[in-house]
This record gives C-alpha cells, structure tokens and sequence, in this order.
C-alpha cells in the first residue's frame, strides 16, 4: 500500500508555497505564545524550503466533534480561515459507527485505492484536506508521511460517532503515538437542541451520543447562542456541567471562538494548558484537569488558584439528570451519582497538601481499576484527569486519560508556596464515589518517603 503515492494523493500545488505566499503577519498570538509552539507560518516555509524541518515536536492534534449539525463544520471553517499561523490538515471522519474503525484496520477489501486520503484539497490559506471515508487511523498515518507539509492535524468526527475510540487510537496506535500527540477534544453543541439531545433515551438504556460526545469534551463550545435565551444558555450550562463538570464551556455565534481556546492547549502534555488559558482568559488552570466547575464561561473570571486551593480537601459530586435545569444544582451539591447510577457524571477527588502520591501505587491502582476490579466498569469511566503530587518529585505530573487508556507526564516544578495537592476527576456513568476515593488513599506514599 503506497499511501504516500503522488498519483493517489495528488497535491495541486506544493503547500511550502503556499505557505510561503501567506504574510508572515499571519503568525498569531497563539504561535507565539504557547511554548510548544509548531512553526510558524514563515519560519515553516523557510524550513520546508531548504531542509524538512527536524521531526523533534508530534504534531497537535485537535479532536472536534457534536452532534449533527451542532456547528463543527462551521468551526472548522473558522478554523481554516482565521488566522492563526498553522498549517492545518484536516480529517473528515465520515464513520457512522466508530467501531468500524477497529474493523477497518483488520480487513481492507483487495483491490480498493490503498490510500484512504480519497482527496486533498488546498485552501486559500495553506491548509490541506482530507477525507478518509474508511479508516480514520490508516489515513492519519499516511497524512503522517506528509508531515512537513503541516503543523496541526484537525479530525472532525462524524455527528453519531463517540469519540472516545477515535481519541484512544491516536494513543495506541503504535505508528502515531510518537508522531502527534492529542491536544484537545472539542464538543460543538447546538444551543436550540443540545437538552432534547442529551435527554434522549437510547433503546438500549445506554449513554447516548450527545451525553458521550460531553463526557469527553475538554472544551464544550456552546454554539448558536442567538437561538436561546440568557436562561436557556444557563440552564444547558447547567446540564453540560452536570454530566462533565470539567470541562470549559464558552458560548459563541457560528463557533467564532478565539481559537487558543482548542488549538496547542497543551492539555495532554502537562505544564503548558497555563499559558494557553491565561493567555485566552479562559480561566482555565496550570493543567486542564485542574480547572473545575468555575472555568465555564458564566463562571470565567475567578482566579483558578484560588479555586483550587478552596477545593482542595474537598470531594465533590456531579450527576443531574438531564432534565434537572437548576445550574446550582451542579454545582456544590453531593447529587447522587450513587442514587442514579446511570447518568453520566463527574467524580472529583482531592487530596490535601502534604498527601503525597506513590506513583507506581497509582499506576497499578488504574490498571486495576480500568480493566480489572470494577470499580467502574471501564466501558462507564469515560475520561479520567488529574494534577498530582507525587512523592519523591518536585515536578507536578498531569493524568489524563481516554477511556482504558491513561497517560502520566511529569509537568513543571510545583512554584515556591505552592499547595501540593492532588486533584483526580472521574467522569462517566455507575461511578462509586467511595470506592474511587478509597482506592485513590491506598495509593497515597507512606509517610516517611
Ligand atoms: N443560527 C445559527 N446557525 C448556525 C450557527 N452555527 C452554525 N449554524 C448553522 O447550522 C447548520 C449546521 O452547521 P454545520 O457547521 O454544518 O454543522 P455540523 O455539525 O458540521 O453538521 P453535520 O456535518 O451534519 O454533523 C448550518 O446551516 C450552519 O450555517 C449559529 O451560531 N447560529
């Protein structure tokens, strides 16, 4: 299979030049300011014009997806209009069910175009398009072997696909795990449909799309704000943060966001969500995992240290059913995930300065956890983040995790003065408050280390 073949992948026009066409004034804030920071438009041209650049950083990616016609596509145009100095592929992935991603990789009929890139289209400003109609993950690993030609990769999920097999194949695939890294998973909901949605009974009682589709945002984008009113946008707040309550909201108006809200958070790779939430305003945290309930955009604005320094010590609880529209509801209440265990909810578990964590302890815990004990089934633990201490490490270390699969990075020094907490969140549906917490203070160092 010859993915990289000009004749199945034709590009129009080399994209160096059209990188190089684009006005250096094109480099943004976000280029600049996030530290992890792919080339910029000009700095990429001249790299693409002598030497492929060096393959030192992966290549973000953004993971978008919402319902059917919630905004996504309208996002990625914004997307790939704006300007923002990244040379953006983007992936339409058309899978109707997402386990045929799995299925696709297994058998792939005789005789069909190997490539799953069915075309690439050249936008105005540089970007590439793909399609891959088939086989998301074939077709990111050849999109791989064009890497020069762009800093960020963007994948839009089909409207009926969880994300979470997409967003855990970039971690297990072995060809791409060193070559990109997942930055963000945006949720795009339809501020007119968003509640009938996540309401929705499924005939199987499971967890829908649209609850699935929150449960695993990092940023919820509460688009088409001008067909609801003040106290409808609050109500659906309310209920987003009832099944995800860590996730940023931010309303917007065909999805005009500032894009350093989704692009090069650095939300997965510890230590660098800080500059990009700062720099947003967003009211976000050192680490994604750590901005809580407050870093909505109707909460936006309080300080996120102080926040987290007034949760620390403190558990809390979120699962409302999806018709429960009281916003107050979701936020300090014990609201009984025990007494409704099929709703979709958030698990918050602090631990107070001075408990520091065993990091193997905790590795062999979530091992046990997510595929063994259950705990929470894993199929029910949709995403796990964290901000933790660990014993023995002046280093912060970020969890994030995406269904059985879990990652822990180190991130920057803890400041001077800094509380040393931990901060663990669980968000899926039969999650056992107690015994999460106590399987997480079994994992805590012995005293004297
Ligand atoms: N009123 C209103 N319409 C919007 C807004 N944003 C997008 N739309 C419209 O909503 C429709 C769906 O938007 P898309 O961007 O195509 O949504 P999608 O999620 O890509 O849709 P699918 O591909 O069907 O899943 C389009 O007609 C958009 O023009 C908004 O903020 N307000």
């Amino acid at each position: 299979m010859s993915s990289s073949d000009d004749e199945e992948v034709p590009l129009a026009v080399p994209l160096a030049a059209a990188a190089a066409a684009a006005p250096a004034a094109d480099a943004p804030d976000a280029a600049q300011s996030a530290q992890k920071a792919p080339a910029g438009a000009e700095a990429a041209a001249a790299a693409a014009a002598a030497t492929p650049p060096a393959q030192v950083q992966p290549v973000p990616v953004t993971l978008i997806t919402g319902f059917l016609g919630s905004g996504k596509t309208t996002l990625v145009n914004h997307i790939l209009t704006a300007k923002h100095g990244y040379r953006c592929a983007v992936l339409l992935n058309e899978i109707a069910d997402s386990a045929d991603i799995e299925r696709a990789l297994v058998k792939e009929p005789e005789g069909q175009d190997a490539s799953p890139l069915a075309q690439w289209t050249e936008l105005e400003n540089g970007c590439i398009c793909c399609s891959a109609k088939n086989d998301m993950v074939k077709a990111l690993e050849s999109l791989m072997q064009q890497r020069d030609r762009f800093d960020y990769v963007l994948i839009e999920t089909t409207g009926l696909a969880n994300p979470g097999p997409v967003a855990s194949a970039l971690w297990t695939d072995e060809q791409l795990e060193s070559s990109i890294c997942l930055d963000c998973i945006v949720t795009v909901v339809d501020a007119r449909h968003i509640r009938r949605q996540l309401a929705d009974p499924r005939p199987d009682g499971g967890v829908n799309e649209a609850q699935q589709q929150v449960a695993f945002a990092d940023v919820v984008l509460l688009n088409k704000t001008d067909l609801a009113d003040e106290q409808q946008l609050r109500e659906i707040e309310g209920e987003i943060r009832g099944v995800n309550a860590e996730a940023s909201i931010t309303r917007c108006h065909r999805c005009a966001i500032d894009l350093r809200l989704i692009l090069n958070t650095g939300m997965y790779s510890a230590g660098l969500r800080g500059a990009a939430a700062a720099a947003a305003g967003s009211g976000g945290d050192d680490v994604g995992a750590a901005g809580a309930e407050g870093s909505g955009a109707a909460a936006a604005g309080g300080g996120a240290e102080q926040q987290q320094q007034q949760q620390q010590g403190e558990d809390t609880e979120h699962a409302c059913s999806p018709q429960c529209s009281n916003p107050e509801h979701h936020h300090h209440h014990h609201h009984g995930s025990d007494s409704d265990p099929n709703k979709v909810g958030t698990v918050t578990i602090s631990l107070p300065p001075g408990q520091a964590l065993d990091l193997a302890r905790l590795r062999h815990w979530l091992d046990t956890l997510l595929w063994e004990d259950g705990t929470a089934d894993a199929a029910d633990l949709f995403r796990i983040k964290g901000l933790l201490c660990v014993a023995g490490s002046i280093h912060k270390h970020v969890l994030q995790g995406v269904h059985e699969i879990y990652d822990v990075v180190e991130g920057p020094e803890w400041r001077p003065g800094e509380a040393r907490g931990s901060k663990l969140v669980f968000i899926g549906r039969r999650l056992r408050r107690d015994a999460l917490a106590a399987g997480l203070h079994a994992c805590l160092a012995p005293a004297d280390s």
